[in-house]
Parts: C-alpha cells; structure tokens; sequence
C-alpha cells in the first residue's frame, strides 16, 4: 500500500477562452489551478474570428443597447462566437495531444459594457456539450450586481502571478482597451481600465490602409505625434475619474473626430501616444518600479517607445517572467473558473468597485456523464472542508 505524506490538492487542468475587444479571435489556453496556486501554463493558440464572424460583431457593438438576448441578430452572432470557441477547445485539446480537461472557462464576447451593465454573448449550455466538458461563464454579472463595474477580472490572476516581485509593480494589458493591476508595497491590489488600448489604432489603421492594424508599429513610427490634438484627446471626463473604472470598446471612438485632419501616419503616432498617456494619466500611490506588459500592444514598437517616454519605472513585455503575453487574459479564466467553482472571489473593491470581494460565474454542464464533474467536485469539497491559507 502506497502512503502520502503531502494532504491531496486537486488541481484541474483548465481551458481559458477570452475573446476580447479587438474582436480578432478567442484566445485559449492551458493552466493547472486549484484557483489559488499556478501549477502549469500549457500551450496556447488563437483561433481567428472568420472575417463574417468578425464584421457581425462589429456591426452588433453599435446597437447592443437597443437589443435583446432573443433578437435574431444576437442569436445569429452568439452561435457563431460559440463555434468559434468550441474550434479553440478542439485545436487546442488535439495540440496537448487528445486533451480532455476538467474545466474551461468561457468568458464570451463582449458586446456591451455600461456602468450597471455588462453583455458577453455565447452560449456555455452548447459549449459544454460539444466539448463535453463542464464550462464556467458568465464572470461579470454578480460583480455588477454587487455594485462593481464588472471589469477588470484578470487583476486577480496578476496579482497570483507577480507573488515574489518587487513592488510597487504593475501589469499592464494592451488589448482593445488597455487595463492594470497594480500591486502596493504592503500587497494590496488596485485595478482599473486605462483608456483605449489598439482599438481606435486599429479602425484608425483600417480607414486608412485596408489593413486590420498597425503591423509593428510601421505607421505609426513614420508619423509624428501631434501635442495639440493629444491634449484634446486627453480632455475626456474618464481620465478624471477616480480608480476603479472600466470601458466600453467604443468609450472613447468621438476622439477620431480630432484626429480625423492628420495624415494617415500623424494620426497613428499620435493614437499610440494616446494609449500612453492615458496610461501613465492614472493616478497610482506610488509610482510602479517596474511594468510587464501584455497583450496585443507589446508587440508594437511605436507603443512601447511612447510607455518609455511617458512611465517611470522599467517597462519590459511579460516574457521576461516567463509569461506567454498572448495567452494571459485567456489563462486567467481558467483560473478564475476554479475560483468560481470554490466560492472565492473574483474581484475586490479595489480592482472593481465592487462593495465587497465578491464571487462570480455560472457552472453549465449540458449533458454530461456524472464522471465527468469529478475532478471539478473533488475541488469544490476540498473547498468546503479547507478554508484557503
Ligand atoms: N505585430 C503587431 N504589431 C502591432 N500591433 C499588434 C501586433 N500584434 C498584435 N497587435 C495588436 O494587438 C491587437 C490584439 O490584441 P489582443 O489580442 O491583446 O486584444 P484583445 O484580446 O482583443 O483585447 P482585450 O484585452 O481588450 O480583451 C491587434 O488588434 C493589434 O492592434
Ligand atoms: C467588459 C470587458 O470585456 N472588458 C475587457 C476589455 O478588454 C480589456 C479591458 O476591457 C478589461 O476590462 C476586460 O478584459 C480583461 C480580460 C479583464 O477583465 O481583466
């Protein structure tokens, strides 16, 4: 007979799916948690939106505030972001050769995102049948029902990460909109949205060149940033705003107005710097020593420069941690699907506003056979039998 010395932790091995606001494709991604602890990053991949897939959204953000969930065009758009998701699932579970795990976490794409309201579409049920695995979605909502602005989840998932780095620290994501968590000397943790990320780069760089984005920055870095227009762009009430705050992906597209009369390349010097200045236009009690940068933004080098000009403090993309930049956001639901499945919580008043930590998500299971809500059930007992550390 075999004897333990150690207590038995379950750990799940977890798929994240994150789509996120520049509407480009679901990120997926392998973690090992418990919810608390980071065992593993598995491999990653992202699985394209179909440019159909892709333009539908776009068109749905403009008039989410007039639709329901039953509005045809929503359902039409919710099943194709679900098959996309559940195409992640499959290529990455045959990448980790014939994967089978024990939870995904289905963040669901953003539609909508308003103070007191939050949509993510998708369908979890389906999800959860065609992956057969049990899926947990719908983070946002108890978050804003309890008074919280819904967003930014990852702050939690950072703050797991950074255990061990020097502070004051940040982690600065740059996606469509660009969000922090930021990590005090005495380990508290503040987080808010910081003003756009890539997306009015993008739509700047698509009105002007066809393309989706700014590729390494090139238009960007042959122009040349306009300080008049910066500081017109600046003047918008969100950058007076006290922490925590959150964006909606079209929160600050008026300001294109301003830019509209540069060149195609003053334009997009000037919306890199843009993302920079709001960025270092938030108010932190200290500032951070050191930034690590993920998503999108990190790998445009216009971006980056205008960080450096604008931030004390080193700023290096995540890899330096040995972190995948690409695939943190989408990790980060893996983890906090376990954490939704232990009661823990999800967001704080410091990274939401929510007026108490606060759990969150929905376990969907479709029609699964009991073995399969094993691993997730051994998690959720030793929960209730061992109050975390
Ligand atoms: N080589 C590159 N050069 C310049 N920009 C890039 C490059 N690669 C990616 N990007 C930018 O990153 C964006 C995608 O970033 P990311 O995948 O982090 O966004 P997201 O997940 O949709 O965002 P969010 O964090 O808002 O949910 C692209 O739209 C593009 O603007
Ligand atoms: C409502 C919503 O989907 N917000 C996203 C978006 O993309 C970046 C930023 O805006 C952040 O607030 C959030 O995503 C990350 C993953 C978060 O919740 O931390």
């Amino acid at each position: 007979m075999t004897t333990h010395s150690a207590p038995y932790k379950p750990m799940l091995t977890t798929i994240g799916l994150m789509s996120g606001t520049s509407l480009d494709g679901v990120d997926a991604a392998i973690l090992v948690t418990d919810g608390v602890q980071v065992e593993r990053h598995g491999p990653s991949l992202t699985q394209p939106y179909p440019p159909a897939t892709r333009t539908m959204l776009r068109s749905l953000l403009d008039k989410a505030a007039r639709l329901d969930a039953q509005d045809p065009q929503v359902l039409a758009a919710s099943h194709a972001v679900t098959q996309c998701h559940a195409q992640a699932v499959a290529a990455l579970c045959a990448q980790a050769g014939g994967l089978l795990p024990d939870l995904i976490g289905f963040h669901g794409q953003t539609i909508l995102h308003q103070p007191g309201r939050t949509w993510q579409i998708g369908d979890a049920t389906a999800l959860s049948a065609q992956t057969n695995t049990p899926v947990v979605h719908d983070f946002r909502s108890a978050d804003v029902q309890a008074g919280g602005e819904g967003a930014p989840l990852a702050p939690l998932y950072h703050a797991a990460l950074l255990q061990g780095q020097k502070r004051p620290v940040a982690v600065l994501n740059i996606g469509g909109v660009a969000n922090l968590t930021y990590l005090d000397p005495s380990g508290t943790v503040l987080a808010c949205d910081t003003g756009p990320g890539n997306a009015l780069l993008d739509d700047w760089t698509y009105q002007h060149t066809g393309q989706t984005y700014d590729k390494d920055g090139a238009l960007a870095l042959s122009g040349t940033m306009n300080k008049a227009v910066l500081a017109q762009l600046m003047d918008h009430p969100f950058f007076t705003q006290s922490l925590p705050k959150s964006l909606d992906r079209l929160s600050f597209h008026k300001g294109l107005e301003h830019v509209s009369s540069l060149s195609a390349a003053d334009g997009a010097a000037t919306l890199a710097a843009f993302t920079a200045q709001a960025v270092a236009s938030t108010q932190l009690p200290h500032p951070p020593e050191a930034w690590f940068v993920c998503g999108g933004g990190r790998h445009n080098p216009a971006i980056m420069a205008a960080l450096r000009r604008c931030l004390s403090g080193t700023i290096q993309p995540v890899e330096v941690l040995g972190w995948d930049g690409d695939a943190l956001e989408a990790e980060c639901f893996g983890f906090l699907a376990a954490r939704s499945l232990r009661g823990l919580p999800l967001s704080l008043p410091g990274t939401t506003g929510v007026k108490t930590p606060t759990t969150g998500g929905r376990l969907s299971c479709a029609n699964l056979v009991p073995q399969r809500l094993l691993p997730c059930a051994a998690l959720m007992v030793q929960a209730t039998n061992q109050p975390p550390g």
